[in-house]
């Protein structure tokens, strides 16, 4: 396995994305694209590629076409030892529950219905970061092993910064003709062993108006794409290590084979389950009320030169500075009619727990 300090060569370890089903690893760079067309492009011309789409959709991604890609039947597994302690600096959760008091009233006036909105932290350490090993730990600690890394920028800078995190969402894979997603949205803190919170979820009105918007954006972006659609009525539960999620299971046959994973990716991104409903509005709110996100949000995931491909919702997630000696750890939720500001903050706090625990937090 290449190191972390390996530069620019095709023993660079540039992306990782590890599934309960296998793990796909990409090494070196052939070429990087930062703009999403022109990698749909590339891939129709028969190369294959694997890095981040921005939650931005005219945003810069950070797509290589990899020197090497290596698939393995398993999830990512390494022997890494605990992190070391890090620091952790909340930005005011006083200032998020603010912000979702803000969203809440512009739903009660009809301006909007739903809108994802995010906060962030920031982990400074004394001893070097190593991504490699925070993934290895996420990897660890999730059920289905579900990790992903993405080495960035330009391949010969020594100590790029790194995103790493483990999604439990399926944005969307191709598999020859068949497409799949699996949205989450809808969430509740779990403490394993007990599904008291898990059922209630289900049960929860407020969740499934906004697990509903995301299913029906899906229905609505794929219908065109697809010649067969199946999307379950009801949602089910979904459990990661530290959550509880609703999901539903969507499986389509595309109506076209020349339509990539990238394309059903650059098609359906970015869902309410990251942004909002209806889009446009929830998008120049997130813009007014937050940083620029960058990859947070968006989707990281890879599409071979045949078209087949995967992509996960990049959230989960963290980004390693380049000096490795800081963090910075993201989390939102989708804000309904009915959200509670202060439960909102909780969420987002269970949230960041899963990229936390790896770093060290
Ligand atoms: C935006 C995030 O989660 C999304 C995915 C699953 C459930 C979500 C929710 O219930 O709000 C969010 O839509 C995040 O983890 O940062």
């Amino acid at each position: 396995m290449a190191g972390d300090a390996a530069t620019g060569t095709s023993d660079t370890l540039r992306f990782v994305l590890s599934r309960p089903s296998g793990t796909v690893e990409g090494y070196g760079v052939r070429a990087r694209f930062t703009d999403r067309g022109a990698a749909a492009d590339a891939v129709r011309s028969g190369a294959g590629v694997v890095g981040a789409l921005a939650f931005d959709p005219d945003g810069p991604c950070d797509l290589t076409s990899p020197q090497r890609r290596v698939v393995t039947g398993t999830p990512w597994a390494r022997d890494v030892g605990p992190a070391a302690p890090v620091e952790v600096t909340e930005s005011d959760p006083a200032r998020h529950a603010e912000r979702v008091r803000r969203a809440l009233k512009l739903i009660a006036a009809g301006e909007l219905e739903k809108v994802v909105l995010a906060r962030h932290v920031t982990v400074t350490s004394a001893a070097a970061i190593d991504p490699v090993a925070v993934l290895s730990r996420l990897t660890a600690a999730d059920p289905g092993g579900n990790g992903y890394l993405v080495r960035l920028g330009d391949p010969d800078e020594p100590s790029p910064a790194v995103l790493v995190g483990s999604s439990p969402e399926v944005l969307v894979r191709r598999t020859g003709t068949t497409v799949s997603c699996h949205p989450l949205a809808g969430s509740a803190p779990r403490t394993p062993g007990d599904d008291t919170a898990g059922r209630a979820l289900l049960a929860s009105g407020k969740d499934r108006h906004e697990h509903a918007l995301v299913v029906e954006a899906l229905r609505r972006g794929l219908t065109p794409l697809c010649s067969e659609l199946d999307v379950p009525a009801e949602p089910t539960l979904v459990a990661t290590g530290q959550m509880w999620h609703l999901g539903t299971p969507i499986v389509g046959r595309i109506a076209d084979p020349a339509t990539t994973a990238l394309d059903l990716a650059i098609a359906v991104h970015p869902t309410p389950a990251v942004c909002g409903s209806p889009y446009e509005r929830a998008f120049d709110l997130i813009r007014r009320e937050e940083p620029d996100r960058g990859l947070y949000t968006g989707a990281v995931g890879w599409c071979d030169e045949h078209g087949d491909g995967e992509w996960m919702v990049a959230i989960r997630c963290a980004l390693v500075d380049g000096s490795r000696t800081s963090a910075t750890a993201y989390a939102g939720g989708g804000i309904v009619d009915g959200s509670d500001p202060d439960a909102e903050v909780d969420e987002t706090r269970a949230k960041l727990r899963t990229v936390l625990g790896a770093l060290g937090g």
